[in-house]
This record gives C-alpha cells, structure tokens and sequence, in this order.
C-alpha cells in the first residue's frame, strides 16, 4: 500500500477525473451492444454524481426482440434507428433537478444529436476518452455546436491504463495487501 509517510494517508487513491470516467467505463457495461459499449456520467459543480447512462434499447422495447445488428439490408432491421445513446439516457434518467453547469464524463466523443441535448440541457462541460469518430461529420457537427455554445471539451488521459475492482478485497487484511511500490506524487483532489 503507498501511504503517506507522515500522516499515513493511503495516497494511491482514485482521482476526481479518474473516478468519474470509471464510473462512466463501468455504466458502460450495463450495455447490451455487442460492439460497442457506451457510458456516461453527469456530475454537478460540488463533484456529486446526478446521473449516469449507458446506450440501451428504449423502455419497453425489449432488447431481446429489437436488434442489435449494423450491417443490414433493411436499415429497420439495424440497432441505428432504436438503441438511446448513453449521452440522452444520462439527461434523461438525471435524479436533480436539472444538469445546469454540470460535467459530462462520456467514454466515446458524443455525435450531433447528443450534442444538442447536452446543450439544452445546461450542461457546460464535456470530457470524453476516444475521438475515434474525429472524421465523421456527426462529430465535426458535434464540435461546431459546442464551440459556438460556449461547451468546453477535453480528451482525458487516464492516471493508470486500468482501474481493478477486485472484490475479494474488502476481505484483505494488512498482510495481503499489495506489495510496497514506489511513492506517486500526492494528489490534491
Ligand atoms: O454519442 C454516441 C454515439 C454512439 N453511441 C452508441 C450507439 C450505438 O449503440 C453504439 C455505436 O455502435 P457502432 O456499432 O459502434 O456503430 O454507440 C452512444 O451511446 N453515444
Ligand atoms: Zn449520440
């Protein structure tokens, strides 16, 4: 365990970004896309989490009988026309009031649509993980209408490649945890 060699603080703990974008991997794999798994997290200006999404079949349209394919003949037989993409499934499932100047922690940049509701919504900020769709137009869209809204958006880079839950953990005692590394930095948040 890396602590703090005055005060014993444990030191390797998640940070304010790392743990947001986490919670965001983590709604993701709620997911029944079988290609891509998609989570967001909406979080207010005291750092509380308001809502998290994930990209989902619509309420009352089974994701057992809607399909989950791409490539189809007939468009209505693809997931394209169905499935809510995490970004609207966040605003929408929101437990405040409204997401007024909050974040979006978001692991894919979010396409045009998304990007009208996060605007209306209020929320003023929006941090993702992947810009693989840099190319596409819905993303370049996406951009235009945030910069002209005012909506800051940055690429995160994460601490560490991975975060493990391991849930054999809360069983661990003193002697069973990880072996001693060298000292990080200390974080403020
Ligand atoms: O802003 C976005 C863009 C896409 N999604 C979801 C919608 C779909 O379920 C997948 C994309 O499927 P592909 O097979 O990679 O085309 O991602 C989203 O939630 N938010
Ligand atoms: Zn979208």
């Amino acid at each position: 365990m890396i602590s703090n060699p005055t005060s014993g603080k444990r030191e390797n703990y998640l940070n304010w970004n790392d743990f947001f974008m986490a919670t965001a991997f983590l709604v993701a794999k709620r997911s029944k896309d079988p290609v891509s798994q998609v989570g967001a997290c909406i979080v207010n200006q005291d750092k509380k989490i308001v809502a998290t999404g994930y990209n989902g079949m619509p309420l009352g349209c089974s994701d057992d009988e809607f399909p989950w394919g791409k490539k189809t003949s007939n468009k209505l037989d693809s997931k394209y026309f169905y499935v809510c993409h995490a970004e609207m499934n966040a605003v929408m499932n929101k437990n405040s009031a409204d997401v007024k100047n909050c974040t979006i922690y978001v692991g894919l940049f979010p396409c045009n649509e998304c990007a009208k509701i996060i605007i209306q919504s209020g929320i003023k900020e929006v941090v993702y993980m992947s810009d693989k769709h840099a190319h596409k137009k819905e993303t370049v869209a996406a951009k235009r209408m945030f910069d002209s809204a005012g909506i800051k958006y940055w690429q995160y880079i994460p601490t560490d490649e991975k975060v493990v839950i391991d849930f054999s953990e809360i069983n661990w005692n003193e002697q069973r945890q990880v072996p001693e590394t060298p000292q990080k930095m200390s974080q403020q948040d």
